[in-house]
């Protein structure tokens, strides 16, 4: 008999999984229509489901069909778990229980967009995801072969060398595509697996292969198949074990699949002509029916209204008999559903591992790009021919120090700024899944950063140093390289911080502008006379505490340079200087940077949890 994986891998004790789900709501707020910007806001509640119920069980596969927009991936995510409860009423169960740690862990979702890393081949995404979704009670090698069954279970034999893609880059097809995403929860062997629209987007040959393979492990590994559907044709419809039709978020049909025409053609409602089953129930559940309906001025909203009476009359009476079943004391608000807290696979150490490897590999073809190296070595050059052994004009080479300040600041935060929100999608399914903690993703992503954060920085200060003549002993330079280092690091924490609070990258570039030219403003380079009520604002911004630095380094409050003639005058009278105290406070600096680097990448990891997490 064919199973799929190896199921000795990853069955628990609990191995099967009935569902069932009883007059499930859902409402989301809206701003009402007659609202204006003069008027508050009122806020009414939009009905997108409205008294859902079935079950299936093991060995079983549900499709739910519907129209766009009738609900199906609002209840698929309920069902998952994945929705927010505070809008949901009704009774989920799993087994007669609510969702928790045990189950949750026996729960698959394949989500309608396939999110993957790009540049990682088919083999290299399914097996990371062996690695961190199997348990640790599983050698290396045992999860390489799980990842290699499934490989050869799903026919992605021929592309398993392929690199996945994405929108830059050209990979595996799109069925491919949709068969790495079903196979990276297929490797756990789910006890209840959710698709939404695995067929989607897919020609009708590649489809039905799909289709077959996922009913082939419904039936043969005993697992509880939900998923949705928009369009099938009639060769997939007739695989499917159970349908519940929906209707504008309400249910019009829930029943074996193979029974559907007969339920409506006994309420009243025949195709006219031989067609597609699947065609026939979508044309009902959007109000479309017969032309002797229309001859007989039934408009969509009657044939509708028709529809959902036939079901409270002759399907839901059927469903309510099964849940009396159910002792009332066991069925759960759904209310309950999020309160969870999951039990890990694999160890931090193993997380933190895997995810390093995993990003090294994937890094490795954005962090060093040709252009960004080209970038700062084209400003190194110029900055070095324009600041040429300036050793004599201190006004160029406090000039400089300014620049080398902001330039690296700008520069890091920019690009750290869409380390998060590109990965949204990507750390919410991996975290929704239960992959990984957390902190061992933040933890490898921080070092991860870090070739790139000190090599440029390194390259650019030994280029401009040297040529730019500023104070030509080495102890200075290792003192300035580790302020940009600071420096550097500050804005990288900046910039992700930003990203993950907003995750919108036109707000967070906005902000993160606006915060660097204030940088820039407040560290006095180029204001002499700043009112004594704001001038503490310098503090706030590493702009201030980096230049600070800088000039401490390179200056004492005693130096002198020639302003004219033969005349000398203090550094410290430079009206570029005006707002630093050479020699003074140079610790607290350090400390400010200090404390600003630790403060971004705690607020960039705490704005992180909120994603993946349902609440
Ligand atoms: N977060 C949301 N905010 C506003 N409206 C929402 C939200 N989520 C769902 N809806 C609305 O709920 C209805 C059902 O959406 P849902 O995505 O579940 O439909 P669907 O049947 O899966 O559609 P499709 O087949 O096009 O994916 C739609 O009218 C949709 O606009």
């Amino acid at each position: 008999m064919a199973t799929f994986g190896n199921s000795n891998f990853s069955r628990s004790p609990l191995s099967d999984i009935t569902l069932k789900f009883q007059n499930i709501e859902y409402q989301l707020p809206t701003k009402s229509k007659n609202s204006s910007i003069f008027s508050i806001n009122k806020v009414e509640k939009k009905r997108i489901l409205k008294g859902l119920s079935g079950h299936v069980s093991p060995g079983e596969l549900l499709v739910m069909l519907g129209p766009s927009g009738s609900g199906k991936t609002t209840l698929l995510s309920a069902l998952g778990g994945r929705l927010a409860n505070q809008n949901l009423t009704g009774s989920i169960t799993y087994n007669n229980k609510p969702i928790s740690n045990l189950n949750k862990r026996k729960i698959g979702f394949v989500t309608q967009q396939d999110t993957f890393y790009p540049h990682l081949t088919v083999f290299e995404t399914l097996y990371y995801t062996a690695l961190l979704r199997l348990p640790n009670s599983l050698t290396k090698n045992e999860k390489v072969e799980q990842a290699n069954l499934i490989i050869n279970q799903l026919g992605l034999t021929k592309c398993r060398n392929g690199i996945i893609g994405g929108t830059f880059i050209r990979g595996v097809s799109g069925g491919e595509r949709k068969r790495v995403s079903i196979g990276q929860e297929m490797l756990v062997n789910p006890s209840l697996l959710f698709l939404d629209e695995p067929t989607s987007g897919l020609d009708s040959t590649t489809a039905q292969r799909i289709m077959t393979m996922l009913k082939e492990f419904t039936i043969f590994n005993n697992r509880t198949l939900v998923m949705t559907i928009h369009q099938p044709s009639s060769r997939l419809f007739y695989m499917f074990h159970k349908i519940l039709l929906l209707s504008d978020g309400s249910p019009v049909y829930f029943g074996k699949g193979t029974d559907a025409i007969n339920y409506f053609a006994g309420v009243g409602f025949s195709p006219e002509i031989a067609m597609n089953p699947s065609d026939f129930l979508l044309d009902l559940s959007n109000g479309i029916a017969s032309y002797e309906e229309v001859e007989n001025g039934n408009t969509t909203e009657i044939v509708k209204q028709k529809l959902m009476s036939a079901y409270v009359e002759n399907i839901y009476p059927i469903l309510a008999e099964k849940f009396k079943e159910q002792d009332n004391q066991n069925i759960h608000k759904v209310s309950n559903i999020a309160n969870f807290e999951l039990t890990w696979c694999t160890s931090w150490w193993t997380q933190f591992h895997v995810l390093l490897k995993r990003d090294i590999k994937e890094r490795k073809h954005q962090a060093f790009t040709i252009f960004t190296t080209f970038q700062v070595m084209v400003i190194a050059i110029l900055s070095s021919i324009l600041w040429w052994q300036s050793q004599t004009r201190v006004e160029d080479q406090i000039g400089l120090l300014f620049f080398i300040t902001i330039f690296w600041a700008f520069f890091v935060l920019f690009q750290s700024i869409y380390a998060f929100p590109s990965k949204r999608a990507m750390i919410a399914k991996e975290r929704m899944s239960g992959m990984y903690r957390l902190s061992s993703y933040f933890t490898s992503s921080m070092i991860c950063d870090l070739p790139m954060n000190l090599t440029l920085p390194t390259i650019f200060l030994i280029i401009v140093y040297w040529a730019s003549g500023l104070k030509p002993d080495v102890v200075t330079f290792f003192a300035t390289f580790l302020v940009l280092l600071l420096n550097v690091l500050v804005a990288d924490g900046l910039g992700l911080a930003l990203g993950a609070l907003f995750m919108d990258l036109r707000i967070a570039t906005t902000l993160g502008t606006i915060i660097m030219v204030a940088s820039m403003i407040v560290s006095g380079f180029f204001v002499k006379h700043v009112p004594t009520t704001i001038s503490w604002i310098k503090y706030l911004f590493v702009g201030y505490h980096t230049f600070k630095l800088f000039v401490d380094i390179q200056f004492s409050k005693t130096d002198t340079y020639e302003c004219g003639g033969n005349d000398s005058c203090l550094v410290t009278d430079l009206s570029s200087l005006a707002l630093i105290k050479l020699d003074v406070g140079t610790w607290w600096s350090v400390l400010a940077l200090l404390l600003m680097l630790v403060a971004c990448r705690l607020l960039a990891y705490f704005a992180l949890k909120r994603l993946g997490k349902v609440n």
